[in-house]
């Protein structure tokens, strides 16, 4: 077994740090970590900066870490430049420049980060828990033989993680055993992004060696298309604020009550399963178990219960504020604020109080 469970923390019973000090600590061994950023706009994403962050918590002084970017044409040469002084601890910036690496195609990114592992011969390879990475290192994972360690929200040693089970309900801190490369996902709202470099250090921009692809390496599946929404409102997993909505708005109609006010607090529009459900807003805003992971400063959620799948993405909020005419909805129990009254009330007088964004 790869992946050995070695504790189980209650949530707020203890720090995973403290902890891990009773148990028996790893011999020191050599840290090198290839870390997969995604990219997008020619900057790597504020995901896979946190990905970077992983890297330092699992060694800073002796850690060389490479990241890796694939992709092509002007962006891709972009965003490596934006890597290369990305943070102090790269050493090297791995670029894959082809066209099969443009999208998000799990089946040729495996090929790609097995064979960089075996050039490289990294002890940790990371990437962040997107849809992306999500897709990716398991395929990466069973290629190299090895049994991926997932969402890991805190890194205690070099091999020892922290990561949620039971829907968030419990934190479970495991010990990786098997052979390397040490392969996790982490969750990035647990890893903050570190701030660009203000000194000018500039890794090395090498392009990789693709001798390795086939006609094959797409495996089954082919890029169709991208559908996104054109919203000049930030991203739902990195928003600093988030207002959600549940089955209690009751329409799609009602939902754009919700977005004025999103507009007015520049925050990210977020749903509950069940408004998904009933065709109030699409797939992409759902937040939970099954949806995003978030942790905004503020999390504002209107008409929703507080299921236990729905906490599980955003019960580690800042603040958090609940409006429910139902006193006893479970969502209180993890509330800083919580306001028992009619939501559309709340919406109106919030609209006619908060002023419009400068
Ligand atoms: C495997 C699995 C995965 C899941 N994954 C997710 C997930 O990722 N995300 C997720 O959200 N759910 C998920 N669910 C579904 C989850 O169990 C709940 O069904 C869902 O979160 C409930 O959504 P809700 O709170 O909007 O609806 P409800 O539970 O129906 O709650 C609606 C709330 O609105 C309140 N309300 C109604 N009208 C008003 C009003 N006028 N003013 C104020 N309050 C009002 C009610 O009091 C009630 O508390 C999952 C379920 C399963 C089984």
């Amino acid at each position: 077994m790869a992946a050995m469970v070695v504790g189980a923390l209650r949530r707020g019973t203890a720090t995973a740090g403290g902890s891990s000090r009773s148990f028996a600590r790893s011999l020191p061994r050599p840290v090198s970590t290839l870390v997969v950023a995604e990219h997008e706009g020619g900057f790597v994403k504020p995901s896979s900066l946190s990905a970077l962050a992983a890297a330092e918590a699992i060694g800073k002084d002796d850690n060389r870490v490479s990241l890796l970017l694939g992709g092509s044409g002007p962006g891709l040469h972009k965003a490596a430049e934006h890597a290369a002084s990305s943070h102090p601890l790269v050493s090297e910036v791995l670029v894959a420049d082809s066209d099969v690496f443009a999208h998000p195609l799990a089946e040729p990114w495996a090929e790609l980060l097995r064979s960089v592992q075996h050039k490289g011969g990294y002890s940790h390879v990371i990437a962040s828990s997107t849809s992306f990475g999500k897709n990716l290192l398991p395929r990466a994972a069973a290629l190299l033989d090895v049994s991926p360690v997932t969402d890991v929200t805190s890194i205690s040693e070099p091999r020892v993680f922290v990561r949620p089970i039971y829907a968030g309900n419990a934190l479970c801190t495991v010990r990786y055993t098997g052979e390397d490369p040490c392969m996790m996902s982490i969750r990035s709202t647990s890893f903050s992004p570190t701030e660009a470099m203000s000194e000018a250090k500039v890794a090395p921009i090498t392009q990789v060696d693709l001798s390795f692809l086939s006609e094959g390496s797409s495996g089954k599946s082919a890029w169709v298309n991208l559908k996104s929404q054109d919203t000049e409102r930030p991203d739902l997993a990195n928003a600093p604020v988030v207002v959600t909505g549940g089955r209690g708005l009751k329409s799609a109609e009602n939902f754009k009550v919700l977005e004025q006010l999103a507009e007015k607090l520049g925050a990210a529009v977020g749903a509950t399963r069940a408004a998904v459900d009933a065709g109030f807003v699409p797939n992409e805003l759902q937040v939970g178990q099954t949806g995003k992971i978030v942790a905004p400063e503020l999390y504002m959620a209107f008409g929703v219960s507080g299921a236990i799948q729905h906490l599980a993405g955003m019960r580690d909020s800042k603040v958090i504020v609940a409006v429910n005419k139902d006193a006893d909805a479970p969502i209180f129990q993890v509330a800083d604020y919580g306001i028992v009254a009619d939501l559309f009330e709340v919406l109106d007088e919030l609209l006619k109080k908060l002023p419009d964004k400068k």
